[in-house]
């Protein structure tokens, strides 16, 4: 399948039909170009030139300019007015993005000027460009100069201005059971290992991290801290070390089976990335993972049945945590299972966890609709093709996308220690952007982003 038609079905796969849109067109770019595998590590790496714009049907939230891809297009002024190809840029955002040192702190990147007190009738007195960059004195005198490239982004459609947000660099590998096969790992101490477990998580949404000591937990909370140089603080603390003895009042203390979940619905901010590395297990047996890919259930779901999709897209559901003493926990909000870009329609989270889920956000006698829905995604989650059971080792950490992959276990018998850690969503994208575009890239285009 050429790279354009598999971007256009991958696109036409993840951006669902959402409640709140106008039927729009838009473009996105993206195309990847999956290089061979390495043998060695099963790191599946890709060079990712953006190109090809592919017209893609989608739902989003805001008009979106429907022109194609501006990442070619002429930038010119003329009378009063910029514009980037067709598309107009208006003259009170050019001077609120404004660089110039009195208007822009270059070691803080932050805007420095007040935006409220941009002159509403500001024009263009005059404005010359050199072919990469435009400059523009303003009617009251003030000067500019924009980088047509960052221009560009801002004409752009919402998918292309999202990529470098979101890292979606390339476009997800869907999974199943055959994962088991070659799933992605990266040695602890390989070249640019970061780089490639921020890779493995942002296209498979899980890694394993090997040949990790397991002495102690030591290097473990070592390499997990590393990611965004801090973990996620948790009333379980922060790096954790568990096993079944009930020290924290939930079932993961436990030796119980534990199904297909995320965890932390009751945060406002559910855990971004979770990590589990087995540091022993002595008299007894089971206790195996269990990892499904949450976004692959839900695009089946949307495909064999887009009204179930909806609802789980639509009707909010509650959480909580209340098993330990002087603690009760629950979202700001309700939440669906599903949730989406705004601006795009990008599935980019999914909350499922029967044993913390409280309220849902339905008069009660119409909440039978959403169990209709959630039995059908539940059982997407059980099938066999859908599940990877992996018996965890000693030496190798098994990090995921909470938002993405969810996670469970077989009942156990036996002494069964794990260590492991949360990172908070924000602060491992960023440390992807970075390690992915670099500093400078994934900063410029923060104001068109
Ligand atoms: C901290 N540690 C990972 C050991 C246990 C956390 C318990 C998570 C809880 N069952 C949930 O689903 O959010
Ligand atoms: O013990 C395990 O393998 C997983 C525990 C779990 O699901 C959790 O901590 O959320």
């Amino acid at each position: 399948m050429a790279a354009s038609s598999r971007s256009l079905a991958f696109w036409q796969r993840v951006a669902p039909r959402v409640p709140f849109c106008a039927r729009e067109r838009t473009r996105t770019c993206a195309s990847v170009s999956r290089l061979q595998s390495s043998p060695l590590s099963g790191i599946h790496s890709r060079s990712t030139p953006i190109a090809n714009a592919v017209l893609v049907k989608t739902q989003c939230r805001y008009k979106s300019s429907s022109v194609g891809s501006t990442s070619s297009a002429p930038v010119e002024t003329e009378d009063n007015v910029l514009r980037v190809g067709r598309v107009k840029i208006p003259n009170i955002w050019l001077r609120d993005n404004c660089q110039c040192s009195t208007c822009f702190h270059a070691d803080t990147k932050q805007r420095l000027h007040d935006t409220f007190q941009i002159p509403h009738n500001l024009r263009i007195r005059s404005s010359e460009s050199d072919g990469k960059t435009t400059a523009i004195e303003w009617s009251d005198g003030h000067r500019s100069r924009y980088d047509h490239s960052v221009l560009r982004q801002a004409a752009a459609p919402f998918k292309e201005r999202a990529i470098i947000r979101q890292g979606l660099a390339e476009e997800p590998v869907y999974w199943g059971s055959e994962i088991a096969s070659s799933p992605p790992k990266v040695p602890h101490d390989a070249p640019n290992a970061m780089r490639k477990i921020l890779e493995n998580i942002r296209n498979y949404g899980f890694t394993y991290i090997t040949n990790v000591p397991f002495h102690s937990p030591t290097p473990t909370e070592e390499i997990l801290t590393s990611i965004a140089g801090f973990l996620r603080l948790t009333h379980y603390g922060g790096f954790y070390v568990f096993t079944s003895d009930l020290a924290s009042a939930d079932t993961a203390y436990t030796n119980i089976a534990l199904e297909a979940h995320t965890d932390t619905t009751y945060f406002s901010e559910p855990a971004g990335l979770q990590a589990f590395h087995l540091l022993s297990h002595t008299d007894g047996e089971g206790g195996a993972s269990l990892l499904v890919d949450g976004f692959k259930c839900a695009l089946d779901l949307k495909s064999q049945d887009p009204e179930a999709y909806r609802i789980l897209s639509e009707v909010n559901v509650h959480a909580h945590a209340s098993g330990n003493k002087g603690i009760s926990i629950q979202p700001f909000r309700g939440f669906p299972v599903f949730s989406h870009d705004p601006a795009t329609g990008q599935l980019l989270q999914v909350r499922w966890n029967s044993s913390d889920r409280a309220g849902i956000e339905l008069p009660i006698a119409e909440t039978p609709k959403w169990y209709a829905a959630a039995r059908k995604y539940n059982a997407l989650l059980k099938k066999k093709r859908n599940e990877y059971w992996e018996q965890l080792t000693p030496g190798n950490i098994l990090l995921f996308d909470n938002w993405r992959v969810l996670h469970g276990r077989s009942a156990f018998t036996g002494k069964r220690t794990i260590c492991g850690a949360y990172v908070s969503r924000d602060d491992w994208v960023s440390r992807w952007k970075i390690e992915r575009w670099g500093d400078e890239a994934a900063g410029r285009a923060i104001a068109a982003s």
